[in-house]
């Protein structure tokens, strides 16, 4: 399984967002989209899950332009995950996430989906939250389960709009590291919106730096995340050491003059 975007661009109305988005993405990876506030990464995911229709350029899977692919088709091989939905959903936490299992439901609830929900909240150490209503949970449980309901689709290439937002720290390493692992296990292609460049910095296997609707910068978190590029993107001074693992650490210092 590919992703690929040729000369994507993207308007709201007549004001152009995004342009000229070149990307290849091949499986067991794990890309993140960095960017500033605006710069153009949630609408990009949502081109690439077709929630958006680009007029311009194309987005391909295995070289099928997604265009042509039916909804059912798409959204088996695309899950997206936004980053939180609407907070009246008054359904149980297991009915949520067996609403992931709707490309997969031929009228009716098979004993296999009720499986498969089962084997996702164990997974995510949801099981105990099985029964809670959805509208009912904290904003970090509710996005714990949008990320269950997406993994339920079963889907290779899965897109997550900041899925680390509402998460206390011990949550978003453990659905970094969750993440990781499903990456490799399944050969899937991660594609996340971050804010955190040091989470970006330190699970990315390649970043996508945005500016102002284009791509600034694309590589390894070491080529991508270094001083210069913070600079002009964020408007920020920094300081950028590399790991002993060969990674990038970020530490903001102060907004550039
Ligand atoms: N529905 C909309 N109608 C018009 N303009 C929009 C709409 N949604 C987003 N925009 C504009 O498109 C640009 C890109 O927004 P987008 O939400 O994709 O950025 P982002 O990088 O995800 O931002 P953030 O980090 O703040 O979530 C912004 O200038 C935004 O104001």
């Amino acid at each position: 399984m590919t992703l690929v975007t040729h000369n994507l661009g993207f308007s709201y109305g007549g004001k152009q967002v995004l342009s000229q988005i070149e990307m290849e993405l091949s499986p067991g990876r794990m890309v993140c989209l960095a960017g500033p506030n605006g710069s153009g990464k949630s609408t990009l995911l949502r081109c690439l899950d077709r929630i958006l229709r680009p007029k311009q350029g194309q987005v391909l899977i295995d070289n099928q332009d997604i265009k042509s692919l039916a909804p059912r088709e798409q959204a088996r091989r695309v899950a997206y995950v936004p980053q939180s939905a609407s907070q009246n959903l008054h359904f149980t936490v297991f009915e949520a996430v067996m609403m992931g299992r709707k490309p997969f439901l031929d009228f009716r609830v098979k004993e296999d989906d009720r499986r498969e929900v089962h084997r996702v909240l164990a997974m995510m150490n949801l099981k105990e939250m099985a029964d809670r209503f959805y509208d009912e949970l904290s904003g970090g449980e509710r996005q714990k389960v949008l990320i269950a309901r997406a993994l339920a689709q079963g889907s290779q290439i899965l897109l997550l709009d900041e899925p680390t937002s509402n998460l206390d720290l011990r949550y978003q390493l453990e659905v970094a590291e969750l993440l990781t692992r499903l990456k490799k296990e399944h050969n899937l292609i991660l594609v996340l919106a971050l804010h955190d460049l040091n989470l970006a910095a330190r699970y990315a296997d390649h970043v996508v730096m945005l500016h102002q609707g284009g791509i600034f910068a694309q590589g390894s978190a070491a080529e991508v995340l270094n001083r210069e590029n913070i600079r002009v993107v964020y408007g920020v001074e920094a300081r950028v050491y590399m790991e002993e693992d060969g990674r990038p650490a970020v530490k903001p210092l102060r907004p550039a003059a």
